[in-house]
């Protein structure tokens, strides 16, 4: 259960980007953040992801509170989250293989087990033959999709992806949405910011709305029509 209780993020510059925020997710469920652009969906991630601190209010997760993590455990925290953004980070003088074996690294996992997950994870995103290529010789879309693998390639229990069809054609975003849901049917957590709101109403799943840093609304899955 991920628990934001009266969060608010004002940045140095003085702006509010969140504001006395509350809301509850459930393990295990997927809920997509919307809103115009500014509205704070971003700010609400880094707040999960410990990039930033908000300046009021509590966050937990299963019971732990964030604000007890301290700067030292924070690449600890991170192994539990697989992040995806839009600009998917890939290290381009990398080979696939390598990019998606990243966090097992940093995590201490052993080679022959690395080697295990890292196919497993490409397998699941419909890209194993291409271990072996840069990324810069794959498509948008498939770059993404290794974003994803390396996003879930350590087993979070919680993912949280940043406008992760941004850059996409709308036909690859469903595919890359649809992958999305498959991690929430085995028990990930998943939230997802995107303003893209035909595609959100398409995968019928809880959407939280955010304005002016303010939630204004929470959608269950049932009433998103
Ligand atoms: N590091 C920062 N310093 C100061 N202000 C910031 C910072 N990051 C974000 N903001 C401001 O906080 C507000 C919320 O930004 P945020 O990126 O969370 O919104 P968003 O909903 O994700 O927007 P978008 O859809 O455009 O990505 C915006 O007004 C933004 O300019």
């Amino acid at each position: 259960m991920i628990h934001f209780d009266q969060v608010s993020k004002r940045y140095e510059s003085g702006h509010e980007a969140l504001s006395q925020l509350s809301f509850e997710v459930p393990t295990g469920e997927m809920a997509f953040i919307t809103g115009h652009s500014g509205a704070g969906k971003s700010t609400l991630l880094k707040l999960l992801g410990l990039i930033e601190r908000p300046s009021q209010g509590s966050i937990s997760m299963d019971g732990k509170s964030l604000a007890k993590i301290r700067r030292s455990g924070i690449p600890k925290w991170r192994r539990q989250i697989g992040m995806v953004f839009q600009d998917h980070r890939l290290l381009m003088e990398r080979t696939v293989f390598a990019n998606v074996e990243l966090p097992l690294v940093i995590g201490g996992i052993a080679k022959p087990e690395r080697a295990r997950r890292v196919r497993a994870a490409l397998e699941k995103v419909g890209l194993l033959a291409y271990e072996r290529q840069l990324p810069d010789t794959l498509s948008a879309g498939e770059q993404q999709r290794v974003g994803i693998a390396r996003a879930i390639v350590a087993r979070p229990t919680l993912l949280i992806a940043d406008e992760p069809t941004g850059n996409l054609d709308p036909q690859l975003a469903v595919e890359i949405m649809g992958l999305f849901g498959e991690f929430q049917q085995v028990g990930t957590t998943v939230l997802v910011a995107s303003h893209d709101l035909p595609l959100i109403k398409r995968m019928k799943k809880r959407v939280i709305v955010l304005d002016h840093g303010r939630l204004v609304a929470d959608l269950a899955a049932q009433e998103v029509l």
